[in-house]
């Protein structure tokens, strides 16, 4: 990936469990938004598996690969090494971070969750290539999510002088995305806010426009 930084700018997350039409659609529209990096998670109630789970990540790949949006897979490394997704995000219960690094080799991107310095630090020194910090706000959409932390860690990690690429996730919409930005996070990675939208293009839009606004 030559510029990760800008990749992670308007990142969306998503799989069937959240989407209100067929997830096709809103991915369809959400590249038409201006969305700039794409993350398949099938989590949750009602979330395939097996064929179905791998059928869905094959047509989302696909509308990926039409828009030159890079496809990350969510927690399963089995099926990002099946489809040679673009790259693998993982969180502090899944497989560790340097077994994955290993089996997906350094070409991929390697996104890993971290709540705290220590975590940041482990995960910078086992291979990640951005870190995922949340929930910046309260969020409906994890169940197993950790209390809300607000800006608190990106805004230390640049002060320490981390560089490595950060973005925010956790409830996060177009009327609080600058303040993620403005925090030190290089981009916004979102669920609800565009596959709950009654237009994900304008939702992705108006997410974009936030994020931008001091560049
Ligand atoms: C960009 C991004 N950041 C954080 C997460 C959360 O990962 P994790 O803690 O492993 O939780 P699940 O998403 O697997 O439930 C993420 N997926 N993406
Ligand atoms: C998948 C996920 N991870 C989180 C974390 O804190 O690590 S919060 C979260 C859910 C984000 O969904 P929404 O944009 O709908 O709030
Ligand atoms: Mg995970």
């Amino acid at each position: 990936m030559k510029n990760l930084q800008q990749a992670l700018k308007v990142y969306f997350i998503m799989g069937s469990p959240n989407c209100r039409k067929s997830p096709a659609e809103v991915l369809t529209e959400a590249i038409e938004g201006g969305i700039t990096l794409f993350q398949f998670r099938e989590k949750g109630e009602g979330a395939l598996t097996g064929n179905a789970k791998y059928k869905l990540a094959k047509e989302l790949q696909q509308i990926c690969q039409q828009h030159q949006i890079p496809f990350i897979v969510n927690d399963d490394l089995e099926l990002a090494l099946q489809l040679d997704a673009d790259g693998v995000h993982i969180g502090q219960e899944d497989e560790p971070v340097h077994i994955v690094r290993e089996k997906i080799g350094a070409e991929k991107i390697l996104g890993v969750s971290v709540h705290t310095m220590e975590e940041a630090v482990a995960a910078k020194q086992e291979g990640a290539d951005y870190y995922g910090i949340g929930p910046v706000f309260p969020t409906a959409t994890k169940k197993d999510a950790k209390p809300s932390q607000g800006t608190k860690l990106i805004k230390k990690l640049r002060i320490e002088g981390f560089t490595i690429p950060i973005v925010g996730i956790g409830g996060i919409t177009s009327d609080n995305a600058a303040c993620v930005i403005e925090a030190g996070a290089d981009g916004v990675s979102v669920i609800t806010a565009i596959s709950h939208a009654e237009s994900p293009l304008e939702a992705a839009k108006a997410l974009k426009m936030e994020v931008y606004r001091n560049e």
